[in-house]
């Protein structure tokens, strides 16, 4: 029995769209499901959770729709010990890219019924767990514009959801002060001047494609830290080309740092996120959890990301 977790209003109504064909091809399989289609992240933990007590065992929770969406099931997920299926429908879908599960509808769902369940680290901060990167300074700056601009709509309605990211990283550009921060990782502190962003990466991308973390694996056990500091607008302004490569990391002005916990203290009040979803604001303490979860990926993709 599998359970699927609709967010119709992922990827601007992809969500739904994605489930009207998903359902009818579980119909025409003889595929045995429940449906729960959730309103926002807070009331889908708790549905979610009580969802998946009913049953001792399920096949899968599969979330139809973006990293935000998958996010809000994470803790249901660890309780009930499910494993994670996702069809993605989000304008991001970086989960479904750093594991190999195809953009397209049909293949990902072939990944669900007839995959193989490989083990994934999970972020915890505070007492809420992230899945691809805690984020916190321009970043999450970003986010919170992105989720609050009128223009994610317009990019989702024109499938151009990485757009949006685009606009809200000039939007953020103009608007945005670096400050000192420190980072503590592994009990080892580090500070350092005029940081704009520190992301705290469990899975390579996150904001729709951008490699922040090239090297970050989902199943090694270590978070890995993208700290970019001391560099001008303009030098920030260049290096987003560089990130959708993941050639940043070579840059003078990026640190890049590996362990199993950090925390990350502005000098000035910043906001976080995790999964693109906002944690507040406040300094953060991260620490990895290896192997909490299982994701279901397609067979040719093998453990990790593709
Ligand atoms: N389970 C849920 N049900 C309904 N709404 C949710 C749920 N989880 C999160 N949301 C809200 O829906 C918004 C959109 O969901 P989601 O983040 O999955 O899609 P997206 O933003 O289009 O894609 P992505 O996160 O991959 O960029 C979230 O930002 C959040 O506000």
């Amino acid at each position: 029995m599998y359970l699927f977790v609709i967010n119709p209003r992922s990827g601007g109504g992809a969500g739904r769209r994605a489930w009207l064909r998903a359902e009818k091809r579980l119909k025409d399989l003889a595929v045995k499901y429940e449906a729960l289609h959730t309103e926002s992240a807070s009331g889908a933990g708790r549905d979610v959770m009580q969802a998946l007590a009913r049953r001792e065992k399920w096949s899968a929770c599969v979330v139809v729709g973006g990293d935000g969406t998958i996010h809000s099931v994470l803790s249901a997920l660890l309780a009930s010990g499910a494993p994670l299926g996702i069809l993605p429908a989000g304008s991001g879908n970086d989960t479904a890219r750093s594991f190999g599960i195809p953009l397209e509808l049909e293949a990902a769902l072939d990944a669900v019924l007839d995959g193989a369940s490989v083990p994934a680290d999970l972020l915890l901060a505070g007492d809420s767990y992230t899945l691809t990167a805690v984020a916190s300074g321009f970043d999450a700056q970003v986010a919170e514009n992105v989720n609050g601009g009128r223009y994610k709509r317009v990019c989702n309605a024109l499938h151009a959801g990485r757009l949006a990211y685009l606009i809200g990283i000039l939007q953020t550009l103009i608007t945005f002060k670096p400050c000192r921060a420190s980072v503590v990782l592994d009990r080892q502190e580090q500070r350092f001047e005029d940081v704009w962003l520190a992301a705290v990466c469990n899975l390579p991308s996150y904001g729709g494609g951008l490699l922040i973390a090239p090297q970050a694996r989902p199943d090694d056990g270590l978070l890995d830290v993208c700290v970019v500091h001391g560099c001008s607008r303009m030098q920030l302004l260049r290096l987003f080309p560089t990130v959708l490569k993941g050639s940043h990391v070579s840059l003078p002005f990026v640190t890049m740092l590996r362990g199993t916990s950090a925390a990350i203290r502005f000098e000035r009040d910043r906001p976080a996120i995790g999964d693109g979803e906002s944690l507040g604001r406040g300094p953060l303490a991260v620490r990895c959890e290896p192997g909490a979860l299982r994701v279901l990926v397609p067979r040719a993709a093998g453990p990790g990301p593709a």
